[in-house]
C-alpha cells in the first residue's frame, strides 16, 4: 500500500476497524475513506455499490461485520448469518467491480472445527462440525474466506483472508449481555468493587480455555501482511498462548481491585472448550504480537474508566 493510496476501513468505529485506522494514520496514510453505519448500510446491495463507484477506494480492510460474544451469537442467530454474509458479499463484489487492488477479510477463529486438535493450524478448515453456539456466524466468516478465494482464482484479485484469536482493547463493547467474556468481566468486577458486591457470577463452567490478543496488535498484523502476504487460504493472528477463563477472571479480578469471591453459573453455554491458534506460520511471515495480556487488560480497563 502506498501512502497515497485511497483505504476504505469498512467498520472504523468499532474496536478493530478504530485500532486499523489509527495505525494507518500513524503510518502518515492520509487519503482513508470511511461511513458509518448510519450513512451507509453495508447490508444494502444498491447503496454499496453506489458507494463504490463514487469513491474507488485502492485498498479495503473489510472490518464491518455483526459482532458479540456466545449468547449474542447464539440468540441473534438469524442476523449473524444474514447481515455478515450480506455485509461481505457487497464487499467483496463491489471491490472486484471497482478494481480495489487488495482486500482484507477478517474472519474469526470460530471457523474451526470445535474438536479440532490443538493447537489449530489453517489447514483444519471444513474438516469437522462446528461449535453450535457461533455456528451461523462461522458459516458466515467460512464463505468469505472462500470468496476471497474463488474471486482470487476466477478474476486475479488479491484478497486476502486473516483469523483473528478472540480480540480486546479501546472502544470495546461492553454491554452486559452481548459483549465478548473480557470487557464483560472488566464491567461486572468493576460495578462490583463500586458497590461492594460480595460475589461475582462468571457464566459457564470456567474450564473453557481461550486465547486473547490486544486490538492495537491486530492492528499492527493487519498493515504487515496488507504490506508483505498475497496468499490465498488463510492466515491465524494470535499470541498463540491461552488461559483458562477461570484465570481470565482471576486476572481481572485483581487489576480491577475486586476482593469479594467468583460463582458460576454452569446454566451459561462454555462453547468451544479450546480455541489455541497455531501462529507458526504468521510467525515465519515476521510477525510476532507485542502486548501481553495483563498489561492489555490494564490499558482496556483504563479505556473502560475513561469513558464511564
Ligand atoms: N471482537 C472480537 O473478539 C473479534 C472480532 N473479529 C472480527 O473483527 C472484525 C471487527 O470486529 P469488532 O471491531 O470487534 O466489532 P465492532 O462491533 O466493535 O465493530 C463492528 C463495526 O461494523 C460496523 N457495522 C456493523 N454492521 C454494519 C452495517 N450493516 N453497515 C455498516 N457498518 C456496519 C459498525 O459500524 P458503526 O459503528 O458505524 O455502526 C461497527 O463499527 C469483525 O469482522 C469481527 O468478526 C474476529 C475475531 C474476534
Ligand atoms: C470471538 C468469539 O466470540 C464468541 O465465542 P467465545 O470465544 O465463546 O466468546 P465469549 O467471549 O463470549 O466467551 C468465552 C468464554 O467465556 C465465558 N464467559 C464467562 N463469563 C462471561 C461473560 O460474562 N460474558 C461472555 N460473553 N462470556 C463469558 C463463556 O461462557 C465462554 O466459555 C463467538 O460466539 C464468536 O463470535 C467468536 O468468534
Amino acid at each position: 500500500m502506498e501512502k497515497g493510496a485511497k483505504v476504505y476501513i469498512a467498520g472504523h468505529r468499532g474496536m478493530v476497524g478504530s485500532a486499523i485506522l489509527r495505525k494507518l494514520q500513524g503510518e502518515g496514510f492520509d487519503n482513508i475513506v470511511t461511513r458509518t453505519s448510519a450513512e451507509l448500510d453495508l447490508r444494502n446491495q444498491q447503496q454499496v455499490a453506489d458507494f463504490f463507484a463514487a469513491e474507488k477506494p485502492d485498498y479495503v480492510f473489510l472490518a464491518a461485520a455483526k459482532v458479540g460474544g456466545i449468547v449474542a451469537n447464539n440468540t441473534y442467530r438469524a442476523e449473524f448469518l444474514y447481515d455478515n454474509l450480506q455485509i461481505q458479499n457487497n464487499i467483496i463484489h463491489n471491490s472486484y467491480l471497482n478494481g480495489v487492488k487488495k482486500l482484507m477479510f477478517l474472519g474469526s477463529s470460530c471457523i474451526y472445527p470445535k474438536m479440532a486438535p490443538q493447537p489449530l493450524k489453517e489447514e483444519y478448515l471444513l474438516t469437522g462440525l462446528l461449535e453450535p453456539t457461533n455456528e451461523p456466524y462461522a458459516i458466515a466468516k467460512i464463505a468469505g474466506i472462500k470468496m476471497c478465494d474463488a474471486y482470487r482464482a476466477q478474476y486475479g484479485c488479491n484478497y486476502i483472508s486473516v483469523m483473528p484469536t478472540n480480540l480486546y482493547g479501546y472502544n470495546d463493547n461492553y454491554h452486559p449481555q452481548n459483549s465478548h467474556v473480557l470487557p464483560a468481566l472488566i464491567r461486572r468486577f468493576h460495578e462490583a468493587k463500586d458497590s461492594a458486591a460480595p460475589s461475582v457470577t462468571i457464566w459457564g463452567t470456567g474450564s473453557p480455555m481461550r486465547e486473547f490478543l490486544f486490538a492495537d496488535d491486530l492492528a499492527e498484523a493487519c498493515y504487515y501482511l496488507m504490506q508483505n502476504y498475497n496468499e490465498e487460504g488463510l492466515v491465524n493472528i494470535g499470541t498463540g498462548e491461552d488461559i483458562t477463563i477461570k484465570d481470565l477472571a482471576l486476572l481481572i479480578k485483581r487489576i480491577v481491585g475486586y476482593e469479594g469471591e467468583l460463582l458460576f453459573d454452569a446454566t451459561k453455554p462454555d462453547g468451544t472448550p479450546r480455541k489455541l491458534m497455531d501462529v507458526s506460520k504468521l510467525h515465519s511471515q515476521g510477525w510476532h504480537h507485542k502486548i501481553e495480556l495483563e498489561e492489555g487488560i490494564a490499558l482496556a480497563y483504563q479505556d473502560f474508566l475513561s469513558k464511564l
